[in-house]
């Protein structure tokens, strides 16, 4: 059983003050984490006031891409120091985890078509470690480097790893519909699309309207839920919405 993970930005940081862990919400998560004891885990975190901050100042989405490599140090080393921090704590609880930087293994084609060595990340997972991957920058052909979301790689385990669960932690309990009510099952993009809104806070990937169409390309089921629902997920029981394409 292979889950993929991701802990939103939004959990794991405060996403109104820049290059601010949210303590208590990441030892929550880490907490949840050890007490699961999942063995094949894959996880993946956002970016939330770290990344997102620095890839605002420099100009850089995910289809704007920038040559200036101190730029894209910046974001990328933000990126680096909040994995240093989920990685340091999760190893503290117990949790055997290693990071895997996506610049280094990954890069697009001048379509934007991915490619990205999942060698670590599968070997770390078959030898018992936790691989905890984040959203980045990498290079692409003919644009410099461009950013790469949490969503994206999430996607991009969930298939080359040929994960049974996936499952996104973020702020909200769930997609919720036009009158604020969880909704517990998308199956198509167009039922929803008039709920999907951005995200509230500096955000360059696109919030909620990005994750469900992303989730809905998936092969396997994924949910979409907030952190009170994380040991649920972790369970194995139903959490939050449930995107299956
Ligand atoms: N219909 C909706 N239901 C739930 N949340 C929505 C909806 N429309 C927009 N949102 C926004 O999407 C946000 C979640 O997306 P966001 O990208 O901030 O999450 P994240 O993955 O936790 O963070 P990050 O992208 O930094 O990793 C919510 O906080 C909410 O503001
Ligand atoms: C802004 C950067 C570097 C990555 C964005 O990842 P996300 O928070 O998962 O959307």
């Amino acid at each position: 059983m292979t889950v993929v993970l991701k802990l939103g930005g939004s959990v794991v940081t405060d996403k109104e003050t820049p290059e601010t862990v949210d303590d208590d919400a990441l030892d929550r998560a880490v907490e949840t984490i050890a007490d699961a004891d999942e063995s094949s885990l894959a996880l993946v975190h956002g970016a939330g006031s770290f990344g997102h901050h620095y890839a605002d100042k420099h100009g850089v989405t995910p289809t704007e891409g920038s040559h200036d490599a101190e730029g894209v140090w910046a974001i990328h080393d933000s990126m680096r120091r909040l994995n240093d921090e989920v990685v340091g704590r999760l190893q503290a609880a117990g949790v055997p985890a290693l990071p895997v930087h996506p610049l280094s293994v990954g890069a697009r084609d001048a379509e934007s078509t991915l490619s990205f060595a999942l060698d670590s990340t599968a070997t770390m997972l078959s030898e018992g470690f936790v691989p905890v991957l984040h959203g980045d920058v990498i290079a692409q052909a003919g644009a410099g480097a461009t950013i790469i979301s949490g969503d994206e790689i999430v996607a991009h385990l969930a298939r080359g790893l040929d994960a049974d669960r996936v499952g996104l932690c973020s702020t909200v309990d769930g997609v919720y519909d036009a009158d604020g009510d969880v909704i517990p099952e998308i199956t198509d993009f167009a039922e929803v699309a008039d709920a999907l809104g951005g995200s509230e806070a500096t955000d360059v990937t696109g919030g909620m309207a990005a994750k469900v169409r992303a989730l809905l390309a998936l092969g396997a089921p994924a949910h979409i839920f907030g952190p009170d629902a994380l040991s649920a997920f972790l369970a194995g029981e139903p959490a939050g919405t449930r995107v299956s394409g």
